[in-house]
């Protein structure tokens, strides 16, 4: 919020701006100020009625209060601009505005003056709360209006507001009630309304909505309902934009009283700026990115915003275009990027003059970059007004700029013809193919040694798809026209993503068509239509929901939700004819449809049991394809193979429980053999080692340690006559069972063993039946490893010294 930022600016801020003595000096002075104060109202209120449009050339011909008045020429304006000149005298008046010019024509100020000057007649001041709500569809556009106010407005002592999406709301909460001009944008402003106790505009007198049109469509229909009933209805309304409402709808639920239209744009040759030179190209889809490549190469010191469907289509292009390094700042704007990011974008694209912005329509609207050399809209806009405000970035306020609008072929004659019904004067122009070079190559290199871009290159791709297939003007998008498989490889792509919900799209359609043949009479054309229909709001719903994309027709702030932008519908004029309209059943209904087919679990165990469906049962089979029974999950006792055949319902707990106790013996038979099964591995695998050990006897391993199992055994002094002592290994029998050479294992001599070892020959004596454990071998290895060679000698020569 800006109260913050507003305190910082001292001027604006009265109070806060002048030192100790001045403020001493100005209470002393206060009566005086404000009976000069009170005259100088009296003296603008009897102008009122006499303001001439005619004879309003510069700002003094207004009757503007001295404050404003010092605040215009601090700003270095003088000449007010027509929208200004015919709608400020209105303003003045009391009236209800609606005002239409074009893109960079100077709307801000026309509305801006009279908010001024209309709580300085009212002598509002901090303590009166808020007395002006300016709304705008995207937090950029509400902080430059912040900022142009900040800069007219630093001789008035109003307090200002900034209350925009991504900031800390409860900074905001405490200090909303004591602006008293809030700048904000529908979604924020709601939350307030509606979560913050201490916000109150019982005693607003200005609405203003700049973007007026795009604040009444359908994305902020709700938002802008419920911000609208929380209003007092006695106020002044100033609607503004470029592309102005006239539906009578839109007034209606503003309840505006006896508007003045003042729409110097109707009276224009042509609905966009004089000096902004137009012209579209065409080319397919898969040149687009060399293209946008060529041109950029061609044009390194000028400043150029792109725009693009969506958000991930510009997030790639950035990430890609800054690895290809054309030799420019490459920067991007788009509604996912963080709050504070975003804003230092916006300010970076303001002060440099040669950069690249690639965004999406969230910077379409409203926003004033310095002299911006060319627009450039490589994907299509989704009709003539966001063609106008994209454009609009460019040639502002008797600026010169260009703008090149990129076409596909199958896009061209609707669109052109679109653009000249709005009175759009564009021109076609062919790009030198000598000129155009390609960075595909290295594209595919980069997407190759990244995994991540090459995800962000296939969401890129999936997005225009999808934005395509979403347009509400299928004269214009046509997803069917679109080469998918050359514009992958035009993205980097080697492979081409799949494009699920078209493929369904396709398969439904060619279903429909077999269908249509076989079915002759007119009432199966008929039902076929709406087949048809449905199998694309199929399709339609699906594309909605991938990648947990969710439709939604707006929710509130551009900003917010420009993220999908390219799945939402974004204006009230957005209505597709009914027979053009996939009939897409609204969310909620969906909902409550699927809500009524709540499927229980019982019902889905009686479908399995009516289906036969055993589940959790897996089959599997031997290398001859014979099925491997598996006696763990099988019933073995009699009395079990009885109970499966059952077919009754119900469980009889006696039977079960004897079935228990029958099966009971099976598993104890089945634990027995898998126990013994595992001691005769253990085992084998002892004497595999052992033999290894004997086959290395007296060879020494590689690293020049010493195998002692061929000394003499020390035992024979007391052991008496043991055949097997002769052999040089000392082996001893841990199996009491076994008998076979297999379970005789090493021991080492009793006297190199540690305590620790002691420990785990007594132990595996004591455990003699399970024998599982080949230990002793283990010590005799330790024990051989731990020697060097003089004491494996010493310990010989001691043993047989001791023979
Ligand atoms: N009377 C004036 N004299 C000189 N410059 C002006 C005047 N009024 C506005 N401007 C300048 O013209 C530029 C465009 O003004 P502004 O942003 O208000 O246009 P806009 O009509 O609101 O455009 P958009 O339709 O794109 O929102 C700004 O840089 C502003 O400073």
């Amino acid at each position: 919020m800006s109260p913050q930022k507003f305190h910082k600016n001292k001027k604006y801020d009265g109070m806060s701006a002048n030192k100790s003595k001045k403020k001493f000096k100005q209470f002393r002075e206060q009566p005086k100020k404000s009976v000069k104060e009170d005259d100088e109202i009296k003296e603008l209120k009897s102008k009122y009625d006499s303001i001439d449009v005619k004879n309003i050339t510069f700002f003094k011909d207004l009757p503007l209060s001295q404050k404003t008045m010092v605040g215009l020429k601090k700003s270095r304006y003088f000449k007010a601009t027509e929208i200004q000149r015919e709608s400020i005298g209105c303003a003045l008046q009391g009236r209800d505005v609606l005002g239409a010019a074009a893109t960079g024509s100077g709307k801000t100020l026309a509305f801006l003056i009279p908010v001024m000057e209309n709580l300085f007649l009212k002598k509002w001041s901090r303590a009166d709360g808020v007395g002006c709500i300016i709304i705008t569809p995207t937090r950029e556009l509400a902080y430059q209006i912040f900022e142009v106010l900040k800069k007219v407005g630093c001789e008035h002592d109003f307090s200002a507001g900034l209350i925009i999406g991504g900031r800390n709301l409860k900074f905001e909460r405490s200090r909303m009630d004591q602006c008293n001009i809030i700048i904000c944008t529908p979604g924020r402003l709601l939350q307030h309304m509606d979560q913050n106790p201490l916000f109150n505009c019982s005693s607003m007198q200005i609405l203003v909505l700049d973007e007026a049109d795009r604040c009444l469509d359908m994305g902020f229909e709700e938002t802008m309902n419920a911000i609208i009933e929380n209003l007092p209805p006695e106020r002044q309304t100033l609607l503004f934009s470029a592309t102005q409402t006239k539906s009578v709808k839109d007034l209606a639920r503003l309840s505006l009283s006896d508007p003045v239209y003042v729409a110097p744009i109707e009276q224009a040759a042509h609905s966009t700026p004089d000096a902004l030179q137009q012209n579209y190209v065409v080319v397919e889809l898969e040149e687009k990115v060399t293209m946008l490549w060529s041109f950029i190469k061609n044009h390194l010191k000028q400043k150029i915003i792109v725009f693009l469907s969506s958000c991930k289509q510009v997030k790639y292009m950035y990430e890609i275009l800054c690895k290809l390094r054309p030799g420019t700042s490459i920067i991007a704007l788009y509604g996912t990027l963080h709050q504070d990011r975003r804003m230092a974008i916006y300010n970076e694209f303001c002060r440099k003059s040669k950069v690249v912005l690639l965004a999406t329509d969230v910077a379409s609207r409203g926003l004033d970059f310095p002299i911006v050399n060319w627009v450039i809209q490589l994907d299509c806009p989704e009709d003539a007004t966001a063609y106008i405000h994209r454009a609009g970035r460019t040639a502002r306020h008797k600026a010169k700029g260009e703008s090149l609008l990129v076409l596909l072929p199958s896009e061209e004659a609707a669109m052109v013809e679109e653009l000249k019904s709005r009175k759009i004067p564009i021109n076609k122009i062919a790009i030198d193919p000598k000129k155009m070079f390609t960075p595909r190559a290295k594209m595919e290199a980069f997407l190759a040694a990244n995994q991540e871009l090459k995800e962000s290159a296939q969401r890129a791709f999936l997005a225009y798809i999808k934005s395509v297939f979403l347009m509400k003007n299928k004269k214009i998008f046509n997803v069917d026209k679109l080469d998918t498989d050359a514009y992958a490889r035009s993205l980097g792509l080697v492979v081409v993503p799949r494009i699920r919900f078209l493929a369904k799209l396709r398969k439904n359609r060619e279903k429909n068509r077999e269908k249509q043949l076989s079915q002759n009479n007119d009432k199966c054309e008929e039902s076929d239509a709406d087949e048809s229909d449905s199998d694309i709001n199929a399709s339609r719903v699906e594309a909605e929901n991938d990648d947990n994309l969710n439709f939604h027709v707006h929710s509130s702030d551009d900003e917010d939700n420009d993220d999908n932008g390219f799945l939402t519908i974004k204006r009230s004029d957005h209505e597709i004819p009914i027979d053009q309209l996939p009939k897409v059943p609204p969310i909620e209904e969906v909902k409550s449809k699927a809500k009524v087919k709540t499927v229980t679990k019982a019902a889905i165990a009686k479908r399995v049991v009516k289906r036969n469906i055993v589940a959790n049962k897996k089959v599997q089979y031997d290398d001859d394809g014979c099925v491997i029974v598996d006696t763990a999950k099988e019933l073995q006792s009699e009395l079990g193979k009885e109970y499966e055949n059952v077919t009754e319902g119900g469980i009889d707990i006696e039977k079960a429980k004897n079935l228990l106790r029958e099966e009971d013996k099976f598993d104890k038979i089945r634990f027995r053999q898998m126990v013994k099964a595992k001691h005769k591995e253990a085992k084998r695998k002892s004497k595999v080692e052992n033999e290894e050990q004997v086959d290395d006897f007296g060879s020494g391993d590689e690293s020049g340690e010493i195998d002692l199992s061929w000394l003499p055994d020390y035992r024979p002094l007391d052991a008496g006559s043991d055949d097997e002592s002769n052999s040089g290994t000392r082996q001893v029998v841990n199996s009491s069972d076994e008998s076979d050479d297999s379970d005789k294992i090493h021991k080492p001599p009793k006297r190199l063993t540690t305590k620790e070892d002691d420990d785990c020959s007594e132990s595996s004596s004591d455990n003699s039946d399970l024998d599982d454990e080949p230990p002793p071998l283990k010590k005799t290895k330790k024990l051989t490893s731990k020697l060097s060679i003089d004491e494996a000698e010493k310990i010989a020569m001691q043993l047989l010294g001791s023979r």
